[in-house]
Order: C-alpha cells, then sequence, then structure tokens
C-alpha cells in the first residue's frame, strides 16, 4: 500500500511541547459539500436494549466514500450505539446495514472479520495497551489479518513494519516511536489511535468522542488530521462530537440525533438555532463551544 504523506507544512507550525498549532484555524474555509457514492446504507435501524424502550427508532441514511460525517446529539441520544452497531460490536433489533453492496447484517466469520478490517475505529479513551510501544500498538491494528499463532507472537513482515513506521512519521510522532504508551499525552495517544485504524487500511474509521479528553489545540490537531484523510486517502469518517462548533468546522455532513431519531441531516451551513433545538430538546445547556 502507497503511504501517502500528509504536507502540513503550509498549514502548521510545530512547537517545543510537540504539539501542532494550525494558525490560520480560524479562517479556514467552510467545507463545500462534495458529491460523493454511497459506501453505505443504513435502513430502517432499530435498537432495543432491554424491554421495549426503543434507543434507535428507524434510522435510515447513505454515507458517502470519503465523506467526515459527524453525528452530534445531547447525551443518551443513541449516538454511541449508532456508532457500534454500523461495525456490529452491537446487533441491531431491526433494520439492514448494506456495506459496498453487501448485507452486513447476514456476515458470518471470515465476511464478517473482512468487514471489521475494512471499518477501523478510535475511541475517547484510546484503548491502547499502555505498557506496549507506539510501534507495537500500531502493529497490533493489523491483527485482523493474522491468524491466532502469527499475533501470539507478533509476526510481523518487514513490509509491514515500515508502513507502521510510515503511518506514525505521518502522524507527527516518529520520535516517539520507542516510547511507551502510558508516556503520552492525550493528543499523542488519539495520534497513535488513529494510526493503528489506518494501518488497517480501512474504508471507514469510526471515532467515539475522539476528542472528548483533549484540550482545544489537541482536538484541533485530532481533527484536522481526520480530515485530510478523508480528503487525502478517501476514507469514510464517520465522528460522534459533543462540540456542535467543532462538526461545523469540520464536517461534510452533520446527522443530528435526538432521543434516538434523526433530526438533521443536512450540510454544516444548513444548521440554524431552530435546528440546535430540534437536536438538542431540553439539554441545550450541554453544548460545548470553545
Ligand atoms: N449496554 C446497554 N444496556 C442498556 N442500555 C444501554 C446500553 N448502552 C446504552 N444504553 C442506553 O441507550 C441510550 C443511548 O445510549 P448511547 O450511549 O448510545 O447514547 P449517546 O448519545 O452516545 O450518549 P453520550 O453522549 O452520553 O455518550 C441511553 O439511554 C443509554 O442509557
Amino acid at each position: 500500500m502507497s503511504v501517502k504523506t500528509l504536507d502540513r507544512t503550509d498549514r502548521a507550525v510545530e512547537k517545543e511541547t510537540d504539539e501542532v498549532i494550525f494558525p490560520f484555524f480560524e479562517e479556514a474555509e467552510k467545507p463545500k459539500r462534495r458529491t460523493l457514492p454511497t459506501i453505505m446504507e443504513i435502513k430502517s435501524i432499530d435498537k432495543s436494549y432491554t424491554g421495549n424502550k426503543r434507543v434507535l427508532k428507524d434510522i435510515s441514511f447513505n454515507i458517502g466514500k470519503g465523506e467526515l460525517l459527524s453525528i452530534i446529539g445531547p447525551s443518551g441520544a443513541g449516538k454511541s450505539t449508532l456508532l457500534r452497531v454500523i461495525n456490529r460490536m452491537i446487533e441491531p433489533s431491526g433494520g439492514a446495514i448494506h456495506f459496498e453492496g453487501q448485507d452486513t447484517l447476514a456476515m458470518r466469520g471470515r465476511g464478517l472479520r473482512r468487514m471489521r478490517t475494512d471499518i477501523g475505529m478510535i475511541f475517547q479513551h484510546y484503548n491502547l495497551v499502555d505498557r506496549l510501544s507506539v510501534f507495537e500498538n500500531v502493529l497490533h491494528g493489523l491483527l485482523g489479518y493474522k491468524n491466532s499463532l502469527q499475533g501470539i507472537f507478533s509476526m510481523y513482515t518487514e513490509d509491514e513494519k515500515r508502513r507502521a513506521l510510515d503511518i506514525i512519521s505521518e502522524l507527527g510522532i516518529g520520535e516517539h516511536i520507542y516510547k511507551r504508551c502510558d508516556e503520552l499525552s492525550g493528543g499523542q495517544k488519539q495520534r497513535v489511535g488513529i494510526a493503528r485504524a489506518l494501518i488497517q487500511d480501512p474504508k471507514i474509521i469510526l471515532c467515539d468522542e475522539p476528542i472528548a479528553s483533549l484540550d482545544p489545540n489537541a482536538s484541533r490537531v485530532i481533527m484536522e488530521y481526520l480530515k485530510r484523510i478523508s480528503e487525502e486517502r478517501g476514507i469514510t469518517i464517520i465522528v460522534n462530537l459533543h462540540q456542535l462548533e467543532v462538526a461545523r468546522k469540520y464536517s461534510d455532513r452533520i446527522i443530528g440525533l435526538n432521543d434516538g431519531t434523526v433530526v438533521f441531516d443536512d450540510a454544516p451551513d444548513a444548521i440554524t438555532s431552530e435546528s440546535v433545538s430540534r437536536i438538542y430538546g431540553s439539554q441545550l445547556d450541554e453544548l460545548i463551544t470553545e
């Protein structure tokens, strides 16, 4: 796989602290709506965990290839559940999901494993192995391609190790490659999480509150990387966010969930105060703006 280097020189400067500042962030152009071929169709998805309480209610939308789609909504709206239904970490109670035309809910065994390597994931709390190095954590992204013996003995080819090195450098954490992950800042850990997802060579990356534990500067860095990955590699990014302003700045499209229902689905600049009230309802004060 060829690895494209993200050219940060025109937009970013390195600080001594190893965090990256994007000086033109405030002046960033509004994202333009792109017309993209469909990679995934979500059809009438329902989810109830227990009893009759429906956490997701008849959710339907299509996702474009290379789209950066943000899912916003108040706490408990169903954002995490929806993300996990997409890669079948959680089974829906009804409906269908088609990924590149294939019915994911019918997938079993090898087909399901293949789908899961096509869909990477990053998490609010990174889900790294703290005592292992950045390099080892990133290589773990390849475990979905290995048999159990290769996995147990960490058997990676020279080509795989080279790819890990390239991706780690691309994410600006090359100098930390042999550090244990518990020695890194939150922003650096999240970049390891992105690198681990990228080495899978995914078509979609699901991001569950990727910046919820980060300061504003580290959050900007992570969102810039996600945006560039969607634009330059054509990888679809689906990201759950609490921050409306961040969603507006970086997304091609925003889906607003309230109580398990899609109440907004449009371009970021189509959001009005009326749609914000519809999405957040009585929990408007939950909105976090920078
Ligand atoms: N494993 C579970 N068992 C039972 N109920 C659950 C489970 N996981 C989530 N829920 C319920 O489903 C609803 C939606 O939760 P979910 O975590 O998907 O919302 P969310 O929008 O991601 O919230 P937050 O922003 O607080 O993370 C909530 O009422 C929650 O209590």
